[in-house]
């Protein structure tokens, strides 16, 4: 299949309305998003990814006076001391509320840009430009910015919208493999909880077919990107749904365990593998509260290891991993919440299950048990 040439503009409703653009070669777009009131415009781009900067840099100098600002990669841009830096460097530069930020990363950087852009003089302007899939299909989208502490992952942070996020699928040409594969953790996940028109696809389609210029790639981040459109367009700030659904958190679904695992791994397992990993253990869970049926907890270890993420787990032992899960930002008081699903985008929250239950939920995907 070969993927459409025009690009695909995803409008998120709500008071501070902006679009997420899915195409090719969008950094042209970027002055009309930021504007002709502002000046000054500071880059945060993750510093070894200076050959996917420098064209964008160049495209705002002929508008902007702009301060280049190269992070740590990955997860270790997300710490108080890189978000302090940026500080800094933006006040020595003289940076006003008519100024702005522009990211270009994954969901590290994204997330600590957003940061920075959504705590320097409480709130200025910022578009994000993801670079990898995660951030395309989720991390740049829906306003959700922080950084780790010690305690545990995005533990301080804010709700700040983007005023556009640019998905430039070109960008992903250089990604290695493995970290597109991770995406797709993400990309499944929007699947179970919302939209079940993406595991068809994912489970139809050859996973080598999948590449940055694939038409089944765009796909699955417009439908990704819209799963999470439709959900925060309604919670923003996770204060919760209507009817049963539970809100925002959806997007969480598999992230319980995920991030307890990335924090004990030191952030050595990926993300979006963590994500894998916290699915197949929130389906266990859903089937041993006696509301998912079997074949789909069987379908969601095809669908993760069909496009090469983990569904087992033996680095850590539960009592580690369930210390880690009570810092979750779902759990109320010592009250754990999770969110499963009772069939295909049949999602809810899980509260308070039983530790007989958790444990064997993680039997069940560790040796380690
Ligand atoms: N705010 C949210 O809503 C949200 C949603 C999902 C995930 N996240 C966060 O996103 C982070 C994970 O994001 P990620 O998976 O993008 O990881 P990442 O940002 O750590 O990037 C992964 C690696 O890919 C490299 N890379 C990025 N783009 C590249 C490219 N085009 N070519 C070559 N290399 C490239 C990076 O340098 C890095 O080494 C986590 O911190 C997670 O918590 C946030
Ligand atoms: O946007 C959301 O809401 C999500 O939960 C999306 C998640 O994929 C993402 O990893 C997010 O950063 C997790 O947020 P947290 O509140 O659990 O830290
Ligand atoms: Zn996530």
């Amino acid at each position: 299949m070969t993927a459409p040439t025009s690009d695909t503009v995803i409008r998120v409703g709500g008071a501070s309305p902006y679009d997420v653009v899915v195409g090719h070669g969008l950094s042209g777009r970027l002055p009309g998003i930021l504007g002709d009131t502002v000046e000054r415009v500071a880059v945060l781009y993750a510093g070894t990814l200076g050959a996917l900067a420098d064209p964008v840099v160049d495209a705002l100098v002929e508008h902007y006076d702009v301060l280049a600002l190269g992070l740590p990669d990955g997860e270790r841009a997300k710490t108080a001391p890189v978000a302090a830096d940026c500080w800094e460097a933006l006040g020595e530069a003289g940076f006003t509320r008519s100024d702005a930020v522009v990211t270009i990363g994954g969901g590290a950087t994204t997330d600590l840009g957003g940061f920075v852009a959504a705590s320097w003089l409480r709130g200025v302007r910022v578009v994000h430009v993801p670079t990898t899939l995660l951030a395309m299909v989720d991390a740049a989208v829906g306003g959700k910015t922080g950084i780790n502490t010690g305690a545990g992952k995005n533990l301080v942070g804010a709700f700040h919208e983007p005023a556009g996020v640019l998905c430039d699928l070109s960008l992903l040409e250089s990604l290695p493999r493995e970290e597109l594969v991770a995406g797709l953790g993400e990309v499944v996940k929007c699947g179970f909880v919302a939209d079940p028109a993406i595991l068809d696809l994912v489970e139809r389609t050859d996973p080598a077919a999948i590449t940055w210029d694939s038409a089944e790639l765009r796909e699955l981040v417009e439908r990704a990107v819209r799963v999470k459109v439709d959900v925060v367009v309604d919670d923003l700030r996770e204060t919760g749904g209507s009817g049963g659904h539970p809100g925002r958190e959806v997007l969480n679904y598999g992230h319980t365990l995920a991030h307890a695992i990335e924090r004990t791994s030191d952030y050595t397992v990926r993300h979006g593998e963590a994500v894998a990993i916290g699915c197949v253990y929130v389906a266990e869970l859903a089937a041993l509260a006696g509301s998912l049926p079997p074949g789909l907890v069987e379908r969601h270890r095809a669908v993760l290891s069909r496009v090469g993420l983990p569904t087992t787990y033996d680095a850590a032992s539960f009592e580690e991993l369930h210390a880690a899960m009570k810092v979750d930002k779902k759990a109320r008081g010592s009250q754990l919440r999770f969110v499963v699903i009772d069939d295909l985008a049949a999602p809810r929250i899980l509260a308070g299950p039983r530790e007989d239950d958790l444990r064997a939920a993680y039997a069940s995907l560790s040796p380690r048990g």
